[in-house]
């Protein structure tokens, strides 16, 4: 419904309130007035005018004349002109005419009258009509003017030539009024069509234009006001714009009001709530100008939008930038800012804060073996266990990837931290069923607390996660307190790095073997390459020392590449001077940061080549958790590697998730038990059966079965008991230098005796 509202802004721009039409000046039904009135006027006038002295000669018709003229006058204007024809005022000029040469007539020895009441219809014709129209009536004014005087007695030439005088003076007062009348509909024509215009902007703008009084009082309100807050613009009309916005913000908003009123001017966007019709909170953006002084408005202009869609997206983003997706716990930024204000809070209280740091243990197996949805939905449910573990106005974080965060304000001390460490460890090691597989996940978890003046966030952190990573290196799946000596192992380990480099070019390796034998024969029938680093300072270090960090700095590939070189160089060698009792291959370990290199199989090819030794003299050992990664790289990587000849070994079977399937599929050739199986065997029923399974399953796939780590004869005749192909252990030999290994080639069998170096 267009109802027009009762406001400035209305009353300024609605077209009905104009006094001219569109394109013809002043309005018929405001003509038809004018004339009247134009009548009723010259007959009071010519009426007044018998009480002056000088009086007409015929005083009765006179007045005669001027009352028929205000009786026309009246009767004109109480006609409907608006009913009728735009031409139709056009009749009242030989009308006005007939009188004022009926009037002269009466009233001829007052030739100044006789002019004065054609210019007075002329200025009508000007008044009333489009330009031009006066001259078609000239000719008749001529006529009115001439006759009264010939008839009595004036000559006509002299009748005609004051006639003739006089035209041109109401031609041009007509003219001239028409002239001005048109320039001035062409400015209004303009400024209503802008009014028409900003009109319809205003009523048809989705953003809601409001006028207030000084007060808050809406004096106008755009129907825009209907679909963004559900009002009618009448039901606001009158009412405070204050009655409705949030109690919170209703000081903000009154304070914004006052400045913008005393201020003059506009006021930058604000923003507040606004209750909807149906009594729910809108977010809405305002801006005001101050137009008091402004007659054609006289209030201040607001103009306003519902931004509840932009306030709604700018939540979520700030949510999605302090949360992680996956498990919609905070994230690493997040959890920073709360540790910061948790550190001050607890400086202040003097109380403790506990920082758990949480690392799954092998998570990369669930993601490996299952999949990254499975691994996703492992990471979501424990989300919603660590929840569900802390108290309120504790947080629960990802860190990221597979790393978590409690923080634990208020706590007592360490054992404190501990326990509640050990309740979230329980909690998350409880089975997880994942695509009908049932997984259970240990966690490494560090501990440090915090609370001190000069504690800083980043501090707490970093001591968390050092713990965390001593609590992997003992052996995962437990929890670490803080201790600031592990500054000195992180340091250490730094140094470590830095030698590794060093290392490699300084030719500090040495390869070691150990014999691995056949168990029916007893005696060595391969060896395994097991690399070894003369430290200028420290001594032989282990490979379970440096291993993990040349893997993790990426010197595993060259390093790889040697011990490969060097082995094979070795046992071609041993070939050449042992024709009889040489091994038949060595087996070299595989990283998994050197099976994915592209360039192994080419480099592997060259190195056989250069050495001379048959490939199928070389055994790549190659651990579970590669193999079961990305599995079509990996098939395709391992079919490349059988290409050339190479054996393949499934390293630390066992201590996987030891699926079978995959055995089947890829191209392997021989599976080695890990040997944590082998201690077992002396103590377990449950190793033993498993061992004897996994020995089934070789048999079964047709691969060559290899237990490490066998150290008692009753292991030895165990293994030979259920179908074991080859043993290794340091009830044989431990991993040696070369000149050793061929003094042990020449000896063949020994069982007995041997004691393993510490280092070894
Ligand atoms: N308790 C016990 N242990 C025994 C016995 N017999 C052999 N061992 C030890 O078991 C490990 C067997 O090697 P692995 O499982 O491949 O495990 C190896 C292998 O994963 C890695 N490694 C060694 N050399 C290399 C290498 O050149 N390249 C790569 N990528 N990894 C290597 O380091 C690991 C540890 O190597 P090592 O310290 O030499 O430890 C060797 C060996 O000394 C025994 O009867 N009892």
């Amino acid at each position: 419904m267009d109802r027009p509202e009762k406001t400035l802004v209305n009353s300024a721009v609605h077209p009905s309130h104009q006094p001219y039409d569109e394109d013809e000046g002043l309005s018929r039904r405001v003509v038809g007035r004018i004339g009247g009135a134009f009548f009723t006027l010259s007959g009071v006038v010519t009426l007044a005018t018998l009480l002056l002295p000088s009086r007409p000669l015929h005083v009765l018709g006179v007045a005669l004349v001027a009352t028929a003229a205000i009786g026309i006058g009246i009767a004109v204007w109480l006609l409907p002109w608006g009913s009728w024809s735009r031409r139709a005022p056009l009749t009242l000029v030989p009308v006005a005419f007939t009188l004022i040469a009926i009037h002269n007539y009466f009233a001829r020895d007052e030739p100044a009258r006789f002019g004065l009441f054609f210019i007075v219809t002329f200025t009508w014709i000007g008044l009333a009509c489009p330009r031009w129209t006066s001259l078609p009536f000239v000719p008749l004014m001529i006529v009115a003017y001439v006759t009264p005087l010939v008839v009595t007695g004036t000559s006509i030439a002299t009748a005609l030539s004051a006639a003739v005088c006089t035209a041109p003076v109401c031609v041009l007062v007509a003219e001239a009024i028409a002239w001005v009348g048109a320039r001035l509909r062409v400015a209004q024509r303009s400024l209503r069509e802008s009014e028409v215009r900003f009109r319809s902007l205003v009523q048809h703008a989705s953003d809601v234009v409001a006028v207030l009084g000084p007060d808050g009082t809406a004096r106008y309100v755009s129907p825009a006001i209907q679909h963004v807050l559900g009002y009618r613009p009448e039901d606001l009309i009158g009412t405070s714009v204050f009655d409705r916005i949030h109690p919170d913000d209703l000081p903000h908003a009154r304070a914004q009001l006052t400045e913008i009123v005393l201020g003059r001017g506009a006021m930058p966007p604000t923003q507040f709530r606004y209750r909807r019709a149906d009594g729910s909170w809108v977010y809405v953006e305002a801006t005001a100008t101050n137009l008091l002084d402004n007659p054609a408005v006289g209030g201040i202009v607001i103009n306003a939008r519902d931004i509840s869609e932009r306030k709604r997206f700018e939540k979520e983003l700030v949510h999605q930038a302090y949360h992680d997706p996956l498990t919609g716990l905070p994230n690493r930024v997040f959890l920073q800012r709360r540790l910061a204000d948790s550190l001050a809070q607890a400086a202040r209280e003097r109380t403790r804060v506990a920082l758990l740091f949480i690392d799954l243990d092998n998570f990369k197996l669930i993601n490996d073996s299952l999949g990254h949805d499975a691994g996703d939905r492992v990471l979501s449910e424990l989300g919603k266990r660590l929840l569900g573990c802390i108290r309120c106005g504790d947080m629960a974080a990802r860190f990221g990837g597979d790393e978590f965060m409690v923080l634990i304000n208020g706590t007592p001390g360490t054992d404190a931290a501990l326990a509640a460490a050990d309740r979230l460890a329980a909690t998350l090691a409880e089975p997880f069923v994942v695509d009908g597989h049932e997984l259970v996940i240990t966690t490494s978890i560090g501990v440090a607390l915090g609370g001190d003046p000069d504690d800083r966030p980043e501090d707490l952190i970093r001591n968390a996660d050092a713990a965390m990573h001593r609590a992997k290196l003992l052996g995962k799946a437990r929890r670490v307190v803080f201790d600031p000596a592990m500054y000195a192992q992180a340091v250490e380990r730094l140094a470590l790095e830095r030698d590794l480099r060093h290392g490699l070019e300084r030719g500090e390796f040495q390869i070691y073997y150990q014999p691995v034998l056949d168990v029916r024969t007893r005696r060595p029938v391969e060896v395994e390459a097991l690399v070894r680093w003369h430290h200028p300072e420290r001594g032989l270090i282990s490979p379970g020392e440096f291993i993990p960090i040349a893997e993790e700095t990426g010197l595993i590939v060259p390093l790889g590449h040697w011990v490969l070189a060097e082995a094979c160089r070795q046992l071609a060698a041993w070939r050449t001077a042992f024709p009889d009792c040489a091994p038949s291959a060595v087996s070299v370990n595989l990283s998994a940061r050197q099976f994915r290199h592209p360039s192994l199989t080419a480099d592997i090819a060259q190195i056989l080549a250069e050495t001379g030794l048959p490939p199928a003299s070389l055994k790549l050992e190659i651990t579970e958790s590669v193999m079961m990664d990305d599995t079509a790289s990996t098939l395709e990587a391992l079919r490349d590697l059988k290409q050339l000849g190479v054996q393949l070994a499934v390293d630390d079977f066992g201590t996987g998730y030891s699926s079978l399937s995959y055995l089947k599929r890829f191209p392997t050739d021989a599976m080695k038990i890990d040997r944590s199986f082998a201690r077992g065997l002396d103590q377990s029923r449950e190793d033993q059966a498993l061992v004897e399974a996994m020995i089934a399953a070789a048999n079964a796939l047709r691969l060559q079965v290899t237990v490490e780590g066998v150290e008692t004869e009753e292991q030895l005749e165990f293994l030979e008991r259920v179908g074991c192909d080859l043993v290794q252990g340091f009830l044989f030999a431990p991993p040696m230098p070369p000149d050793e290994v061929a003094r042990f080639l020449h000896t063949g069998l020994q069982t007995s005796g041997f004691h393993p170096p510490a280092l070894l």
